[in-house]
């Protein structure tokens, strides 16, 4: 079997705050290879996201972290900031829940993928960027890419905005792609064809997923394996059918009888 991409071993976040101290995340360990999706399943608080940021060197500004984050052998915690920021977009992409968060609303869609390309040395010149985003957007579904390069993102649909924040998440070639929630803000069809587009870009082009969700439909239509997340800790991990169909912890229990009729 092939190295894995990416080592989280004993990944401690502490939030501090006025009112003192929130322990985030409690000895977080888990690897993911090319290819491969972990799903982060849990309700609300238990450390998803404090733990996508993470991978991200971006685990806020008043959190001290301890542990070990290995990407392709490289140990991410020991980083200053100007090298993960070279890292962000090239090495690891970021899809969040409200793709405003990643689009600039005063700027064109071709204009923003030309600009990130041109950032991290994707392409020799502003002329080879621009001609690459075409193929780009329609890497990634949309179905009339010249006309979604030259629209503002509020010109967009909710689907298409969430398909060119992805563009601009894996348009660098990352091998981590990190999405929080990415389908929260969808309705149910154009959700699932998000999720199939995260499927795609695993299978063509061997990108591991990261994905932070407390729905479980979102967790079986991701496939790969899931870990249920409670207070910060990893309470079960295990294929994605397994751990929804027979849960083994009693927590995990609870959350699948708290969501009944999770399509199959
Ligand atoms: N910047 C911060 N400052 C202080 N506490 C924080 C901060 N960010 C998160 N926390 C706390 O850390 C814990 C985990 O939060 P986190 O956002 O990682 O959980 P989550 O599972 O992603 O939840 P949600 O789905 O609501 O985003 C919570 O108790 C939260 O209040």
């Amino acid at each position: 079997m092939s190295a894995p991409l990416l080592q989280v071993s004993d990944l401690t976040v502490t939030h501090h705050h006025a009112g003192g101290a929130t322990r985030a995340v409690d000895r977080v360990s888990f690897t993911l290879r090319g290819g491969e999706a972990l799903v982060l399943l849990g309700e609300s608080g238990s450390g998803k996201t404090t733990v996508a940021r993470s991978l991200l060197g971006l685990p806020g500004r008043s959190a001290r972290a301890t542990g070990r984050i290995v990407l392709d052998g490289q140990d991410l915690r020991s980083l200053d900031e100007r090298a993960l920021s070279g890292i962000r977009g090239r090495r690891v992409g970021y899809v969040p829940q409200d793709p405003t968060g990643s689009l600039d609303p005063l700027r064109r869609i071709g204009a923003q993928l030309t600009e990130v390309l041109r950032r991290h040395g994707a392409a020799d010149s502003r002329r080879a960027a621009r001609g690459a985003v075409p193929a780009l957007l329609e890497s990634v579904g949309i179905a009339d890419p010249d006309r979604v390069a030259r629209s503002f993102p509020h010109e967009l649909s909710g689907g298409q905005r969430q398909r060119a924040a992805i563009a601009l998440a894996v348009c660098c070639g990352p091998r981590l792609l990190v999405a929080d929630e990415p389908t929260t803000a969808l309705d149910a069809l154009v959700q699932a064809q998000v999720l199939d587009l995260f499927g795609r870009l695993r299978a063509e082009r061997g990108i591991a997923l990261l994905l932070v969700t407390h729905d479980l439909a979102v967790a079986r239509g991701t496939g790969g394996t899931v870990a249920v997340m409670r207070a910060g800790r990893v309470v079960e991990t295990g294929p994605a059918d397994q751990i929804l169909d027979h849960p083994a912890h009693p927590f995990t229990t609870d959350l699948v009888t708290a969501q009944p009729g999770t399509p199959r």
